[in-house]
């Protein structure tokens, strides 16, 4: 570097100082280990604030603190060593606050060619080096949230090139790193279509979104080859003046959930005891299959079934051979009713049969079958031998029923003629309505 020599006062060196439009300063090297400030120009006074008169001929380690002195020297002295122009970035503790600055050291030197001098130039950063710490805050929150999260998560840019995707994401759809590492977003896609179900609909679906660019779906299932069901989530990513930047998306792993819901779902439906179906579930077809047999004209039955003297079984055999009555009469019954009939327990030892599509003859014979075969049963208990009957209430479908309930309920008369004229037997709701006797 050609030597300069520059041995002004600092009111000189101040007022040449301060035609630079940026903060400037002057070191004055005193020994490797001592360096004074020389002068400061009005820009540095502005953001340091720091006054040219307080500071000029002091020392460094007068004006920082101990910890700013030592690091701003480490910068000096490398200048003084290198005899050349130096940049670096530094961080300052000022009294204004912390302050970002983008330096650029030039050496002085005397006639001996020794740097003597060090003029500074300096801009301040601070307002870019927060934006910088904000978006590297934001990049640190991202990265934990990718790495912690059990969503598997992928960015495909706008470009369809993969920018971004977590460990979860590679494990939940299993694909190898290279085809990530490619950052083609449709040898991703061809890697994961191989593995759902629906491969045709799930790709139509992909580029819809894909197309629709803004278009956001909520926890959409997918049913994969192997049996895992999976959740997606997906919305489009737009700059701040709207253009379209890509698209990110979620899939979760909702196999077990499913499988705990679809099990809560057969709990709320089915009665524990037995295994058939509950009266909510009987309430419910009955209300689906009166709209359709009155949509299409079709017959609908209903039997009331309700076992005779049950609770004599109990007092005489216990509550456990009881249970073991209303196992065995359901294992009965349940052959001998079609697939589209719907077999429920009502409570305790009362039982509902709904047969769609059949008349009230046709639903008269099974019962008087049913009637017929749980006679016959034989069970055993600690006190000997016993049998059990049912008494069955029949009643079809009127042409002037307004309601479901009606059905049931002239079923529900049947049965109570069927008690009341001595059990063991079927009573239709076209029978006659008085209890006759033992039939
Ligand atoms: N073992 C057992 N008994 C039950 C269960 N649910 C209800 N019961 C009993 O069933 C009996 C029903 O008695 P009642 O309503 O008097 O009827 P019943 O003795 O069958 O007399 P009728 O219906 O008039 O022939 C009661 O003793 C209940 O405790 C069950 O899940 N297991």
């Amino acid at each position: 570097m050609k030597e300069i020599s520059v041995n002004r006062d600092p009111a000189e060196l101040r007022q040449m100082l301060d035609f630079l439009g940026i903060a400037a300063f002057v070191i004055d090297v005193v020994s490797p280990d001592e360096y004074r400030l020389a002068a400061i120009n009005a820009r540095h006074e502005k953001h340091s604030g720091m006054k040219h008169d307080e500071v000029a001929g002091r020392s460094v380690d007068d004006v920082l603190s101990p910890a700013m002195a030592a690091r701003v020297k480490v910068s000096y002295r490398r200048c003084v060593k290198s005899k050349t122009a130096i940049d670096y970035q530094e961080t300052l503790d000022l009294p204004i606050g912390r302050t970002y600055w983008l330096t650029t050291l030039v050496p002085f030197f005397d006639e001996a060619g020794t740097v003597t001098r060090l003029l500074g130039t300096a801009y301040e950063i601070s307002d870019q080096m927060h934006l910088e710490l904000e978006a590297r805050y934001q990049s640190t929150v991202m990265s934990a949230y990718l790495d912690e999260s059990t969503d598997g998560i992928l960015v495909v840019g706008s470009n369809n090139r993969i920018k971004t995707w977590n460990r979860r994401f590679l494990e939940i759809w299993n694909i190898p790193q290279a085809v990530m590492d490619s950052r083609d977003g449709d040898a991703a896609l061809q890697a994961v279509v191989e593995q759902v179900r629906q491969p045709d609909s799930f790709v139509r679906r992909i580029r819809e979104l894909y197309s629709s660019l803004g278009e956001e779906e909520q926890g959409v299932r997918i049913e994969m080859r192997d049996g895992r069901v999976l959740e997606r989530y997906s919305r489009g990513l737009h700059g701040p003046d709207g253009s379209y930047w890509g698209r990110i998306w979620f899939y979760r792993d909702v196999t077990e959930l499913q499988r705990m819901t679809e099990r809560l779902v057969h709990l709320s439906q089915t009665d524990p005891l037995t295994g058939i179906p509950n009266r909510r579930v009987l309430m419910q077809q009955l209300e689906e299959e009166y709209g359709r047999a009155r949509r299409y004209g079709h017959s609908l039955s209903v039997l009331m079934l309700d076992l005779d003297h049950f609770k004599q079984i109990n007092d005489c055999h216990g509550h456990a051979s009881g249970d073991l009555v209303l196992m065995e009469f359901v294992m009965v019954i349940s052959p001998e009713i079609r697939a589209s009939d719907c077999f429920a327990r009502m409570g305790g030892e009362e039982f509902a049969i709904l047969l769609p599509q059949s008349s009230l003859t046709s639903a008269r014979r099974l019962a008087e079958r049913l009637c017929r075969h749980v006679a016959g049963l034989s069970f055993t208990s600690q006190q000997g031998q016993f049998g059990v009957t049912v008494s069955i209430g029949v009643a079809t479908l009127e042409d002037n029923d307004t309601s479901p309930e009606q059905l049931l309920s002239r079923a529900d008369q049947g049965l109570y003629v069927a008690k009341a004229s001595g059990r063991n037997r079927v009573h239709t709701s076209r029978d006659a309505a008085r209890p006759e006797g033992a039939a």
